[in-house]
């Protein structure tokens, strides 16, 4: 023994582990930060998924609309990767962020994160939440560009991250006018023969057609994006399942629940003066969420003094 036990663990790998069970669905619930990170890691999430709007708005305090950059999409989803490396994250990488090349950069540099999986999409450059309307996408052969490139790059760079195509078509339309149902159908089926690993059909209006997507794109697995309040009606992870989809994602759900809950703090705060009645958990309850035993237990065990009388 040379003491080097701590083997690096592939995110990638474990993914497709999970991927290979056909009977299987992964459940991925949406984080933006090191809190809720930490916070979905707790309840025994197997796998983590990284919203853009969400890093967008907390990172940016902007609403999603393609104002986040590759570094601010990387550095938060590298960070949120390396918090318990053997649990996958999947993340959001938007359009790639520019041609081709920018397309292979962003796969290799997630990779090299440790980011197990990530999506690009079909949409322009000034893109939006795929559930508002008004959505614009590039052309065909713009788009399978982009998943060549990041096929290219997954297999050259050997990190195995796992490459899921998403089209916003079945909402949006490019220069040319085509778009709706049949024309995401198309795009995802073309996706498949240029070898992505996954397919992400954006804005689904029905059970009916959660039916149909899964029937009519049977060779590789698809993802379900679950935001509520968005053009997808909610089912839960049960139902996706007997239903056929491999992935589900819930990207809103921190956001939602963080936003309602600080906004009352604040409001409460601004009325009467002091925070809400609600039990605290106190500074030490808060950190040990983002892990204050294991690191002054790891102080100590290296001889440390440091925290030893806290
Ligand atoms: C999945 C998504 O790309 C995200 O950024 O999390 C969004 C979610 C949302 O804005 O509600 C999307 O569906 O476009």
């Amino acid at each position: 023994m040379n003491g080097h036990s701590e083997q690096p663990v592939s995110g990638a790998r474990r993914l497709r582990e999970m991927l290979a069970d056909p009977s299987k669905t992964v459940v991925a619930p949406g984080v933006y930060d090191g809190i809720t990170a930490r916070l979905a890691l707790a309840q025994g999430f197997d796998c983590l998924y990284m919203t853009g709007a969400g890093t967008s708005m907390s990172r940016l305090g902007m609403a999603d609309l393609g104002l986040t950059t590759f570094t601010d999409m990387h550095t938060n989803a590298a960070m949120i990767a390396s918090i318990d490396p053997s649990v996958p994250v999947i993340a959001d990488a938007d359009t790639g962020y520019g041609g081709p090349i920018n397309v292979a950069n962003t796969v290799r540099a997630y990779g090299r994160s440790g980011v197990a999986g990530l999506h690009i999409e079909d949409q322009i450059q000034e893109k939006r939440c795929g559930h508002l309307s008004g959505k614009q996408l590039v052309s065909r052969e713009v788009y399978y560009n982009r998943l060549r490139a990041a096929c290219k790059a997954r297999d050259e760079s050997g990190s195995g991250i796992v490459i899921i195509a998403r089209t916003d078509a079945a909402a949006g339309k490019d220069a040319e006018g085509n778009g709706g149902f049949d024309e995401a159908v198309e795009r995802l089926t073309k996706a498949a023969d240029i070898g992505v690993d996954a397919l992400f059909f954006e804005a689904i209006q029905s059970e009916d057609q959660c039916k149909e997507v899964i029937a009519r794109l049977p060779k590789i697995p698809v993802l379900l994006n679950m935001v509520d309040g968005g053009r997808t009606p909610i089912i839960s992870n049960e139902r996706a399942n007997e239903i056929g989809f491999r992935i589900v994602i819930w990207p809103t759900i921190a956001l939602e629940a963080v936003m309602a809950a600080v906004g009352k703090a604040f409001q409460t705060m601004k009325k009467t003066g002091k925070t809400p009645e609600e039990p605290k958990m106190g500074p030490a309850g808060l950190f040990e969420v983002c892990g204050l035993k294991e690191l002054m237990a790891f102080d100590e065990a290296v001889g440390g003094k440091a925290y030893s009388n806290s």
